[in-house]
């Protein structure tokens, strides 16, 4: 069973020894240091299944390395290797959490005996974290706000496709979390301990987006003043995530096809062919069917790119999870711009779930970072979130496209354009008196009945304007 492994001794030729008994058959990969003070940089950087440490150092024992390990992540298996004049000790550490301890000098086979089953318990320990995990429904995507039937049902797929080798094609409107999908999918696959890398085809100028993938050699061009590593050779090993790949150039997707199919590549000025070891994520808003009809798209490329296909649901199709998210995004910017906002008034939240939302959750979480950063009081109010521009209400007539309306006949013009006008200004004029019609009557000059029945006909909720009791 292969694994992540860390060596850790204070005798470099130790590191060499284990290293080599380590990398008999099974492709282990393998860190070593001579410093045990560098444990917890790696540990942050790392997940290791499997570490080997010697119990005396002279910067810090196996014991305090042991401890630091499993204050980290309980679950990686601590093995101590030890003189037969410290025996004492290593059973000690036993006691304190490490999986075994070998004894110096010590037999290849036993060295390898005990990494193996080090790495089914931990293997072991893993599996049962994520059954708990499933049992005690702590969510397996915790970036991923949403608990609608459509997220449970993409996060199962995510769940199952992580797993896999397979490319993946992510569709979904603007702003529905294509990238956050992909870095999941990433992060809980086999690669998650290598580098995720993302590239948006759309906004690399087409001269230099070859160079950006594929790297070059100084002076291929006039420019290329150094060797150029590329996102390739940076993604080797891990992922590769191609947003807007519907805006890559017909070169490219040629290019980008070879690399799929045969995992091959040519960096820019030399024809030495190169192996890239990737996984592909890939994600578009655009109907990339159509674009194949207008020869736009290369077909085959799309096939490669398309062997699983998740389809993001946009926040018309599941409005009710719009007040998870938005609390969410209320406790985010709250810490992040130190504010004690505690939650969100019933009005906020009709708000936000009466209006629309084009720019899906990208523009749910604009909206509440600027709510956050507006509100006075403890509790956001409709006032705090809207903007002029924001879709709660009716275009302004200032704003509506003329040639539609100059296009249908005079009677529906004007009374499109009446209904459009009594709405706003109802709108307004009761946001302005916090829904108190009998001011809102008073200040329109207006009977206060005839309001009340304009409110009525316009499906206005004057109650929505109201200062009201927080929710939460
Ligand atoms: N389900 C979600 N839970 C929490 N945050 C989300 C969710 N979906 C999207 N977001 C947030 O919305 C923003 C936009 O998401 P993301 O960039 O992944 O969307 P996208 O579909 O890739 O957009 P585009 O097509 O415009 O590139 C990000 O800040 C992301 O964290």
């Amino acid at each position: 069973m292969p694994g992540k492994i860390l060596v850790i001794d204070d005798e470099k030729d130790m590191l060499v020894l284990i290293t080599r008994i380590l990398s008999g058959k099974t492709p282990h990969a393998i860190d070593t240091t001579d410093d045990p003070l560098r444990v917890p940089d790696l540990l942050k950087k790392n997940r290791y299944d499997v570490i080997l440490t010697d119990l005396k150092m002279p910067q810090l024992n196996g014991i305090e390395v042991l401890e630091m390990v499993k204050e980290h992540d309980a679950s990686t298996a601590v093995i101590i290797m030890t003189a037969y004049g410290t025996i004492e000790s290593a059973i000690e550490a036993t006691r304190k959490g490490a999986f075994d301890y070998i004894t110096k000098p010590f037999r290849k086979e036993r060295i390898l005996h005990v990494v193996d089953q080090a790495l089914k318990w931990r293997h072991m320990q893993k599996e049962n974290l994520y059954l708990r995990e499933q049992l005690e429904g702590k969510p397996l995507f915790p970036a991923l706000i949403g608990n609608s039937i459509a997220m449970e049902r993409l996060k199962s797929q995510i769940d199952r496709v992580a797993k896999t080798a397979a490319t993946v094609l992510i569709t979904g409107e603007s702003g529905t979390g294509k990238e956050l999908v992909a870095r999941a999918i990433h992060s809980h696959s086999l690669r998650k301990d290598k580098a995720f890398i993302p590239i948006d085809c759309s906004t690399i100028p087409e001269s230099i987006i070859e160079s950006e993938l594929f790297g070059h050699v100084k002076g291929s061009f006039t420019g290329a003043l150094k060797d150029k590593k590329g996102l390739v050779e940076e993604a080797n090993g891990g992922t590769l995530f191609l947003d807007e790949i519907g805006d890559l150039n017909p070169t490219m997707q040629v290019k980008l096809l070879r690399l799929l199919q045969e995992g091959e590549y040519k960096v820019i000025g030399s024809n030495t062919i190169r192996k890239a070891d990737i996984r592909f994520i890939a994600a578009t808003n655009q109907n990339l069917q159509e674009r194949i009809k207008k020869g736009e798209f290369r077909e085959d490329l799309f096939y490669r790119l398309n062997v699983i296909n998740l389809h993001l649901p946009s926040i018309r199709q599941r409005p009710e999870d719009i007040p998870i998210l938005a609390r969410h995004f209320l406790e985010k910017y709250s810490v992040l711009y130190n504010k004690n906002i505690k939650g969100l008034s019933r009005n906020a939240l009709e708000y936000l779930s009466r209006r629309e939302w084009p720019g899906n959750v990208r523009e749910l979480e604009n909206v509440m970072e600027r709510g956050v950063i507006m509100a006075l009081g403890d509790i956001l109010e409709v006032g705090d979130l809207s903007t002029p521009d924001s879709g709660s209400s009716p275009p302004s007539l200032a704003t509506m496209p003329t040639e539609d309306i100059f296009s249908l006949p005079f009677k529906e013009a004007k009374d499109r354009l009446m209904e459009e006008f009594q709405t706003q200004y109802i709108t307004k004029v009761l946001e302005k008196h916090s829904g108190n019609v009998s001011q809102a009557a008073k200040e329109s000059g207006l009977k206060r009945q005839y309001l009340h029945r304009l409110i009525r006909d316009h499906k206005v909720e004057s109650k929505t304007f109201r200062k009201s009791e927080p929710i939460e």
